[in-house]
């Protein structure tokens, strides 16, 4: 973690209203709100109900609450749990806004006794109780295409099952698109210490950015933001850089060649989850690699969007392995995209540089 990197921003309260946290209303904002004030402040309060179920799963987690989906990746209740929540608030605030969510409810229509516990624990923390037919659909609303025209919202109930079920890094991950760009990001990280260089600190904390607005931090429970911006770093030697835990996600022998070719010492800050990008935006680490270790494999734009404003908001770059801006515009996928490089933004065309050098060196090991 670079020294340069810590934030140094002074708390302070974020300029437009935010609601306050124990209820949702349909109020609409203030006449003088910015652009998406409202759409902020309910994504806010969504994810910060979704990261409180999360956490009282985890507390009382036990493996035989995970089932398996088709692509083996684990799934708990809080999973479904979390996107029922998070759907039902935006449905019930913006009820013609469509929603690309990671999960569908076809698993829990098939086990019963998974879904009960879906149903109460989704209503431990929403207002209104809803009956195990409306969570199921709720989970459903879930099931939009995406596309280039209108908005619709993305959602990633639980990014990093893996780090959750760990008990590590998870967020819950929600954005709104509007004709292919993302204007709204949200990250609930209930476990990311509120400083990385004092990891027994304080956890639990929420990234938030609205496109031309800037990027902001708050914890779970105060209302008190403050305004975060990457790092200044200058000195690609003396960078850190993050990535994921997983060596299936993303290649760490070929982030560890880029790392040597661009002089960087310092050890990988390996995390689940987009949580990656808010300790980007917030200066705790400069650059952060994806690197496709499948060549077929499309990232889902669930795992991308809301951390990607985040990063841009907050003064970073984030593009493509090729260099290509991620693009939101083609469905549930990033299928035109390969791979995530992101970076504080002015050390960006080195890291870009050493990027496609390290991955030719690899294409053409391959060929040989
Ligand atoms: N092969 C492959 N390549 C790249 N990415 C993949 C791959 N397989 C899965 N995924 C997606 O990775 C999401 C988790 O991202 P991270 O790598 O940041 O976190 S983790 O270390 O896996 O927990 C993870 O999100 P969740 O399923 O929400 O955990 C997946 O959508
Ligand atoms: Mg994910």
């Amino acid at each position: 973690m670079s020294k340069a990197a810590q934030s140094t921003a002074s708390p302070r309260a974020h300029p437009y209203p935010t609601r306050s946290s124990s209820r949702l209303s349909a109020s609409k904002p203030e006449p003088t709100a910015a652009p998406y004030a409202k759409e902020r402040a309910v994504a806010i309060q969504a994810v910060i109900r979704a990261s409180t179920l999360c956490q009282g799963v985890f507390k009382k987690l036990v493996s035989a609450e995970t089932i398996t989906k088709k692509d083996k990746s684990p799934v708990t209740v809080a999973d479904f749990g979390a996107q029922a929540v998070v759907n039902n608030l935006i449905r019930a605030e913006f009820p013609e806004d469509p929603i690309v969510g990671e999960e569908d409810s076809k698993d829990l229509r098939e086990n019963a006794e998974t879904r009960e516990k879906v149903v109460e624990l989704a209503n431990s923390v929403l207002d209104k109780p809803l009956s195990s037919d409306e969570i199921l659909e709720a989970i459903d609303y879930g099931m939009y295409e995406g596309g280039p025209k209108g908005r619709f919202w993305t959602l990633d109930p639980i990014d990093g099952t893996k780090g959750f079920l760990r008990g590590e890094q998870f967020a819950v991950a929600l954005a709104l698109v509007e004709d292919g760009e993302v204007k709204v990001g949200v990250l609930g990280c209930p476990n990311l210490p509120q400083k990385l260089s004092d990891p027994e600190g304080p956890r639990g904390t929420i990234f938030v950015a609205v496109r031309g607005q800037g990027a902001f931090e708050r914890s779970l429970d105060s209302e008190l933001e403050t305004k975060i911006s990457v790092s200044p770093i200058t000195n690609v030697s003396e960078t850190s850089f993050c990535e994921s835990v997983e060596a299936g996600h993303s290649s760490q022998g070929e982030a560890a060649q880029i790392a040597q070719l661009l002089g960087i010492t310092r050890p990988s800050v390996r995390m689940d989850s987009q949580c990656k990008y808010g300790v980007l935006a917030r200066g705790d680490a400069d650059i952060y690699l994806r690197l496709p270790v499948s060549a077929t494999y499309e990232e889902k734009i669930w795992d991308h969007a809301g951390g990607s404003i985040i990063i841009e908001e907050a003064g970073g770059k984030v593009c493509d392995i090729h260099g290509k801006p991620l693009d939101f515009s083609i469905g549930r996928t990033l299928r035109d995209n390969k791979g995530v490089i992101a970076s504080n933004g002015s050390i960006h065309d080195a890291v870009m540089e050493a990027v496609q050098k390290v991955l030719q060196k690899s294409k053409e090991e391959k060929t040989v």
